[in-house]
């Protein structure tokens, strides 16, 4: 199991990181693996649809981070920060699509935190909204940065796929798709307990999850 707890001291400290997808079991429970891998499916329904990608698509990483002003959490050795640019893929080589999804909104669960696509002539800004997701290829064409929080909680799931079957894990709609209707979704059972955890993790940073709710029950 690979869930590590990290901290940033320039843009902030990310709660969750889990690859594979299994590694989020341990903090979230079993409900939270399903809840993050229905919502990668429908991120990587997403990448295939936008870019009209017909190949097979592996799940490659997916990170649930928060976001915090500088000081508001204690930095750690294995600090990474958002706030300076970088490519993903130079991160790991395998990243074909990188995804952003926002689970709260700038101006109310926290100040600051634009995502910025960096550019030699004029950067490009994204404003974080519950439920936007940025879809972007994972390479040099898309240097980008996290610019700082300077209030509250950030909270993001990003994910990244690729189309190396060696390199990620085949999510399988059956199981986890909510977007087409495959499979019924979780048991309320199953969502009561994660929004339990979730909310947990999101109280102890002084935020909400409520529009994680409706994305999960597809109204995102
Ligand atoms: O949180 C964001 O908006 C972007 C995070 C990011 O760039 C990354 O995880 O590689
Ligand atoms: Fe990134």
């Amino acid at each position: 199991m690979d869930v590590e707890d990290k901290a940033a001291a320039e843009s902030g400290e990310t709660v969750v990181v889990a690859l594979p997808i299994a590694g989020l079991r341990g903090t979230l429970g079993e409900a939270g693996v399903r809840l993050v891998a229905m919502l990668c499916w429908r991120v990587l329904c997403a990448v295939r649809r936008d870019f009209g990608e017909t190949r097979p698509l592996y799940l490659a990483g997916a990170m649930l981070t928060r976001t915090q002003p500088p000081g508001d959490s204690t930095p750690k050795p294995d600090a990474y920060s958002y706030g300076v640019a970088h490519v993903d893929r130079a991160n790991m080589s395998s990243y074909d699509y990188s995804a952003v999804l926002y689970l709260n909104t700038q101006g109310r669960g926290f100040a600051g935190g634009d995502f910025v696509f960096v550019d030699e002539h004029e950067d490009e800004v994204v404003e974080p909204r519950a439920g936007r997701c940025v879809l972007f290829t994972s390479g040099f064409e898309h240097l980008h940065r996290v610019a700082k929080v300077t209030r509250g909680s950030r909270f993001v799931l990003a994910s990244w796929y690729t189309l190396n079957p060696s390199a990620g894990e085949l999510l399988r709609p059956a199981e986890y798709a909510i977007g087409d209707h495959v499979a019924p979704p979780p048991s309320a059972e199953d969502e009561a307990a994660l929004r339990a955890r979730l909310d947990t993790l999101v109280a102890q940073a002084g935020g909400t999850l409520q529009d994680l709710e409706a994305l999960v029950s597809g109204h995102g």
